[in-house]
């Protein structure tokens, strides 16, 4: 898979170096390009932003720079990428859009800031590629930077090969659509507290539908809407 961040700020992404998706653009798993949207500017100060039409506090991304950087992405792109713009006024990100983006040819990462860019910027990516906007959750971010952070990695990390037992993605909140079971390891008492017996009871049955019973549990407890989609499902 190959990733394009265009951001005002790049420096941001280089987090990306290091750890599990470090090793999977080392062994060639990630193609992850980082660009500065400024690098698309002609004036001598390099501007990207500029007061909003119909007044209001704050300024808007010109769309110039960002028209000039697709286009250039864009050209350069073996097939036609999706294009994605985190946005509190998107749909919002879950697992299952992990997984779709895990599964992309090429994703471009569009790092708003300021009051955002300007909406014609959406209309003309249409021309270049699949349009999505994103938004993380429910709660106002300064930009899309840490947005796109999160979204890499969640769908980097889906990547076969980027994580090293596949086996670990299975048993995760949200795959199945529940919270995940609580995990405990050594020792098996820990300040007067003890691992739950049927963990150490060597029945894997047991342990199973103890699990499976603790994934609901939880679920019902902390996230009931996510019960209310599985009964949809059911
Ligand atoms: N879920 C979520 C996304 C954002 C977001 C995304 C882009 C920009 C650009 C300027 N402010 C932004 C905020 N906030 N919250």
């Amino acid at each position: 898979m190959r990733i394009d961040i265009v951001t005002i700020f790049p420096d941001f992404f280089d987090v990306l170096e290091v750890s599990l998706l470090g090793k999977a653009r080392s062994s060639g798993l990630l193609d992850v390009r980082v660009h500065d949207l400024r690098d698309w500017t002609h004036d001598r100060h390099r501007t990207v932003d500029d007061t909003p039409y119909g007044g209001g506090a704050g300024m808007v991304m010109k769309p110039e720079p960002w028209g000039e950087a697709l286009d250039e992405i864009a050209r350069d792109a073996a097939s036609r990428p999706t294009i994605v713009f985190p946005s509190p006024a998107g749909a919002v990100f879950t697992q299952a859009t992990a997984r779709e983006f895990s599964g992309l040819e090429h994703i471009v990462f569009g790092c708003g800031r300021y009051e955002g860019i300007d909406e014609r910027v959406f209309d003309y990516a249409g021309t270049l590629g699949d349009v999505r906007l994103v938004s993380l959750g429910d709660y106002v971010l300064n930009g899309g930077e840490v947005a796109v952070m999160a979204m890499v990695e969640a769908a980097g990390r889906l990547i076969p090969g980027v994580v090293g037992n596949p086996d670990s993605l299975v048993e995760e909140s949200h795959e199945d659509g529940l919270l995940e079971y609580p995990s405990f390891t050594k020792p098996s008492v820990w300040r007067e507290r003890e691992v739950p017996p049927v963990l150490l009871s060597g029945n894997h049955g047991a342990v199973a539908a103890w699990r499976r019973e603790q994934q609901i549990e939880r679920t019902r407890a902390r996230r009931p809407d996510l019960l209310s989609d599985q009964e949809g499902r059911a």
